[in-house]
């Protein structure tokens, strides 16, 4: 049999030698005499394939093995079993093969060895089998060609295989990643450099590593509390989804002033959740099917993070202005001044709608996606809408119970003289909880609470008399809102008693 495929690959091997001939006469023969040599070379090509094809079918006919092809893609989605194999041999022959790949897993703890051979053979209930990895020989732009795995076995286990084999192969394959598992963070590549329907080219990973987790998350610990319960439900969720007839996704709006927590928060919910992260940069996708695209392409129990969608791209405003603009300068977009985004993204709004919860974003199930923005009210309503955009969170400024888990985390104290004094500033100033954070740093290696929490009151009452200063400025600055309301408050006085007045 394989003696067999060594054969056919010669035979490949000469048909693009043949191609390359018939190249070279282009350029080196007079016109009559390369049309011949052509003809006939071409004629010799098509007997050569003509056979191959034949032969194929004559061998397999009579071969007693059957093969099973596992392809890295099923159209645009990824085909998870490919992945599965992967794990399952990697892990299986690794003490047997004889090249290798090293990688480490879990915060340096451990070497992962990874095959890194084509041809490898297992064992199974007794029976031989024999598993052969294809790759690719072209890496050209948009090649359909891709990797897969090949299974070759004996036709009389083919029960054995399909029935009890494979389900062996995806169960331990499921143990080992659970082993192994490494939580990935990913973020989209500029579409100009994706190489095919290769995923890897699409997206880039590292392996995540936030230490946030909702205990170290300061906020209102009620809200805390819903949040968490509200992600656990929908990880929980797969029958009541199936049931009520709802794709198995959830969005979440995470809005606020810088340094409330929103990032923190994606970090905790993957943490929470032990979900893979995708941070898709909106402003380099060029177009509504290329973010489908990339929407295709994420697995399972993933968060997908819209950062700032406030600021990615103007979604809204967008189309109406590049008409504006447009019309100004004729048609060319460089006099228009539009900027390299609008010349090259065409990402409408209701590409991003669709791509939340169009038809497409129920292909692929159990996934969070999360929109954070500094302006809630600059979003449009569609966007936002429960359905697609389930849960609304505000992350909003320190607060006293928010302030107690960070006094926890970074300085291990649940009470002190002067927490009493720190609520009531609280209370007054508007102070994001990065700012009080940093006020608890450590600024050396001996942890001073006293002086950090005395930094801190300085900086809250710091905070308080600048609010006032400006609050006074605001109202110094605007006779005419005074006179307004003035005014305001002289309507509400009836016609009578003002006459009484003068
Ligand atoms: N609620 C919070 N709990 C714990 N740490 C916080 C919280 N908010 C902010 N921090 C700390 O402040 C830093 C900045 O917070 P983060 O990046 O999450 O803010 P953000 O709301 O995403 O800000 P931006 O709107 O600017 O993106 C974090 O690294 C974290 O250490
Ligand atoms: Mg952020």
């Amino acid at each position: 049999m394989m003696m067999m495929g060594k054969t056919w690959a010669e035979m490949g091997s000469s048909i693009a030698g043949l191609m390359f001939v018939l190249a070279t006469l282009q350029q080196f023969f007079p016109h009559q005499l390369r049309t011949t040599l052509q003809e006939f070379l071409l004629a010799k090509l098509q007997q050569l394939s003509f056979v191959q094809k034949w032969s194929d079918r004559m061998v397999s006919f009579f071969s007693p093995h059957i093969c099973i092809t596992f392809p890295e893609f099923c159209g645009y989605q990824y085909n998870e079993a490919f992945t599965a194999i992967e794990t399952y041999l990697s892990f299986k022959s690794s003490s047997k093969a004889k090249q290798l790949k090293a990688s480490l897993v879990k915060d340096f703890k451990s070497l992962v060895l990874v095959v890194d051979e084509n041809d490898i053979a297992d064992e199974f209930n007794g029976f031989k089998l024999w598993w052969t990895l294809s790759v690719p020989k072209t890496q050209a732009v948009y090649n359909e060609e891709m990797s897969y795995y090949k299974l070759t076995f004996h036709r009389h286990q083919r029960e054995i295989i399909t029935k009890q084999y494979l389900n062996y192969v995806l169960e331990e394959a499921k143990e080992i990643q659970a082993r192994n598992s490494q939580r990935k963070l990913y973020t989209n590549n500029p579409s100009g450099s994706w190489n095919g329907y290769k995923r890897r080219y699409m997206w880039s990973h590292i392996v995540f590593e936030h230490p946030a987790t909702f205990q170290t998350l300061a906020m209102d610990p009620k809200k805390k509390e819903e949040i968490i319960n509200d992600l656990i439900a929908f990880s929980k969720g797969k029958e009541y989804y199936a049931k009520i007839g709802k794709a198995w996704k959830r969005g979440y709006l995470l809005y606020g002033p810088p340094g409330t927590g929103k990032s923190t928060m994606i970090a905790a919910m993957a943490n929470l959740l032990n979900y893979d992260v995708y941070d898709l940069e909106l402003t380099t996708i060029r177009d509504n099917t290329e973010l489908r695209r990339l929407l295709m392409e994420t697995s399972r129990k993933s968060i997908i993070v819209l950062e700032d969608i406030d600021c990615s791209l103007d979604l809204t405003g967008r189309r109406k202005k590049m008409k504006e603009k447009m019309e100004d300068k004729e048609t060319d977009p460089t006099k228009a001044g539009l900027t390299e985004n609008e010349e090259t993204s065409k990402v409408t709004l209701s590409g991003l709608l669709n791509f939340i919860d169009g038809i497409w974003s129920a292909c692929g199930s159990e996934r969070v996606i999360v929109f954070t923005t500094n302006h809630k009210e600059k979003l449009d309503p569609a966007l936002i809408r429960r359905g697609r955009m389930d849960m609304h969170i505000e992350m909003s400024y320190c607060k006293f119970e928010a302030f107690k888990v960070l006094a926890k985390n970074y300085l291990d104290v649940e009470s002190h003289n002067l927490f009493g004094k720190i609520k009531g500033l609280l209370e007054e100033s508007n102070m994001v909880p990065a700012d009080v954070a940093e006020n608890l740093m450590s600024k050396s290696d001996i942890k001073d609470v006293e002086s950090c929490l005395e930094n801190l009151v300085q900086s809250l009452e710091r905070d308080i008399k600048q609010k006032a200063k400006l609050k006074s400025e605001k109202n110094v600055f605007r006779p005419r809102h005074k006179f307004s309301y003035w005014v305001k408050f002289r309507n509400k006085i009836p016609t009578s008693s003002r006459m009484s007045t003068v």
